[in-house]
């Protein structure tokens, strides 16, 4: 039987630092970003459902879908965002299953799903565990603007768009503390590992 750990936090708290961390363990990780990235390329359904909604203007000159201006849209307007959310998170959870499923085929032991959406899209049911990358709101907010090259206004509006992870930190099983130093977070990580009997390469 394979253990299923849900990786959960807000953006740009840490999920993907620990997720690489998790790997170079030789721990398969299922990321819900890179399926929804899959999930709207050019032709797919999904994709197809995005423009019906939002039109053509949210199409590069290549017909892919303008993260950036869809960003600019769905995180300043709850109501489109929830209409996104409605077309790509159905898809998300698909190609999620279908690796957990492939995982298992594999024989792993682990398998670690990094979904930021874990708590507001309910889909606690898919995992066993769950653990929350937690910063506070100024380290969130700095880190994103950094990373992201965004504006403040844009950073708080992505941050705001999400369930406060102070709520997170109530729901999840354990919370690591990332305002540290890498090396603080791995120790944490390390010490859930060993607390849930998961050996580690
Ligand atoms: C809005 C889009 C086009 C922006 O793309 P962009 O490349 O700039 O960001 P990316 O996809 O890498 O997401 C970065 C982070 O934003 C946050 N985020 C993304 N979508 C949402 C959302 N609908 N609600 C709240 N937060 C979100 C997450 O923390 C995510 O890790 C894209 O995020 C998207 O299609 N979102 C809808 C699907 C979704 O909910 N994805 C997130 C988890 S499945
Ligand atoms: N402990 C840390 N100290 C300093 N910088 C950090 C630390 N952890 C993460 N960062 C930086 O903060 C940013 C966000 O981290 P990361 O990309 O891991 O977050 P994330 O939760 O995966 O974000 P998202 O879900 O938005 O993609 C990155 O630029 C990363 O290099």
């Amino acid at each position: 039987m394979a253990l299923v750990i849900g990786l959960t936090g807000g953006i740009a708290s840490g999920k993907s630092t620990v997720s690489n961390m998790l790997k170079e363990m030789d721990i398969s990780i299922i990321d819900a970003d890179v399926e929804s990235r899959l999930a709207v390329e050019k032709g797919e359904p999904a994709y197809l459902k995005i423009i019906a909604e939002f039109g053509k203007e949210i199409l590069l000159e290549d017909e892919e879908i303008d993260r950036q201006k869809l960003g600019s849209i769905i995180f300043h307007h709850s109501e489109r965002r929830k209409l996104l959310n409605d077309i790509v998170h159905p898809e998300v959870r698909r190609r999620m299953n279908k690796q957990i499923e492939v995982a298992k085929l594999n024989k792993e032991k682990v398998i670690v799903l990094d979904i930021p959406l874990l708590f507001e899209s309910k889909l606690t049911n898919m995992v066993d565990k769950t653990i929350l990358v937690y910063v506070d709101n100024e380290t969130q907010l700095q880190r994103l603007i950094e990373r992201n090259n965004l504006t403040t206004v844009d950073a708080e509006a992505r941050i705001r768009s999400q369930m406060p992870l102070s709520e997170k930190v109530k729901l999840a099983d354990e919370v690591i503390d990332n305002n540290g130093s890498v090396m603080d977070t791995k120790k944490q990580l390390i010490d859930i590992l060993n607390r849930w009997g998961i050996n580690q390469k």
